[in-house]
């Protein structure tokens, strides 16, 4: 292999392996078996609505679960170790070592009596043996890294005196301050106006470009999936039920819940040369799914039959590693569009 080689984004071996994961707080299990991989490098979007399982997925690789849940099944591996049963004390290591997380409102991670400078060197010491004096500098170059404006002047500022833009900022630079090979990125800018949105959308991208990382990136937005991710996960009610690259999702999203997404957003659906016709919204919501026997989506799909509601529809794999749980789309009439992707 010529020492020019470069992996093609998002082809690199596998750093992250969710294999059939479910999340239980007692007899209820809102993660109900989910598995997906990330590779090196790439950035990895879950999409779904409030209350599908993505943030519970997200905390589950953190070793971050509230209080009352457990992994009840499944298991996680990162860079090829099981971390689903690490010792608290290891589990500390990993998080804010290996693996970074940043969440969507900052002042839930960010101290808000601690300067920004102390925190960011309070979280490159727990996991580095820096002397104080390496640590500021160290600080220094994280804020300059993420664009805070005039570092030296703004390290001894407290979170109160930024604004939310530069708030998300610092807080990326606190999660990326051990150089992670995997940035969570849960919700980032939902709190944000559009044009910062962007702005720290681009920022996470050089990020993972700069510092090598892989990103998992939860949103609602598909807005945010068809620019920034190289797959997409959709969750419904605890499940996977498409996984596809961006471009083939947006250009023939298979599972009707997929397609329900695409029509009611408009700014994609002007785009995007989907199936389903006009803007509709899904009719109903997740609380609204019935028991677990059959599709959770049956009880709002425009294309249910009598099987759906009998068993939970396997995830069908298709080429180029797109997978679709929908047995009803994938029938012969549909099966010849769905293979030519
Ligand atoms: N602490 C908890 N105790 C009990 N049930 C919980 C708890 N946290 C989450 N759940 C259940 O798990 C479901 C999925 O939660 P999760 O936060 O993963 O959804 P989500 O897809 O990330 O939604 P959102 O976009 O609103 O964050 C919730 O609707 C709720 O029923």
């Amino acid at each position: 292999m010529s020492e020019h080689f470069i992996l093609p984004r998002g082809d690199g071996p596998s750093l992250l392996a969710v294999d059939d994961l479910r999340v239980a707080f007692g007899e209820k299990q809102p993660v109900k078996g989910i598995s997906f991989e990330i590779n090196e490098g790439e950035t990895l979007a879950i999409v779904g609505e409030s209350g599908s399982g993505k943030s519970l997925t997200a905390l589950s690789i953190m070793g971050l679960l509230p209080a009352g849940g457990t992994i009840a099944h499944g298991s996680i591996q990162f860079e090829g170790r099981e971390i689903t049963t690490l010792a608290p004390r290891e589990a500390r290591a990993l998080r804010g070592g290996s693996i970074g997380m940043i969440f969507q409102e900052p002042m839930t991670c960010l101290n808000p009596v601690m300067t920004i400078g102390a925190q960011i060197i309070e979280a490159l010491r727990q996991h580095q043996s820096l002397s104080r004096k390496a640590a500021r500098a160290r600080a220094l170059e994280l804020l300059d890294l993420v664009r805070i404006p005039d570092p030296h002047r703004r390290i001894d500022d407290f979170p109160y005196q930024l604004s939310g833009g530069m708030r998300q900022r610092v807080m990326i630079a606190v999660a990326v301050a051990c150089s992670p090979r995997l940035l969570i990125a849960d919700e980032p800018t939902t709190a944000l106006d559009v044009t910062i949105q962007a702005q720290v959308l681009d920022l996470i991208d050089r990020l993972r470009r700069e510092l090598s990382m892989a990103v998992l990136l939860i949103t609602h937005d598909l807005g945010v999936v068809s620019q920034w991710a190289d797959r997409v996960v959709v969750m419904y009610a605890g499940r996977k039920v498409e996984q596809a690259r961006p471009d083939a999702m947006f250009g023939n999203p298979l599972h009707p819940y997929t397609r329900g997404l695409l029509n009611a957003s408009p700014r994609l659906g002007d785009s995007y040369n989907y199936i389903d016709g006009p803007l509709y919204e899904i009719p109903g919501s997740i609380s609204s799914l019935a028991g677990d026997r059959g599709c959770a989506f049956a009880p709002r799909c425009a294309h249910v039959r009598a099987g759906c509601r009998d068993a939970v529809p396997a995830l069908a794999t298709l080429s180029h590693g797109r997978q679709v749980a929908c047995p009803v789309l994938l029938s012969e009439e549909n099966r010849v569009t769905a293979v030519d992707l």
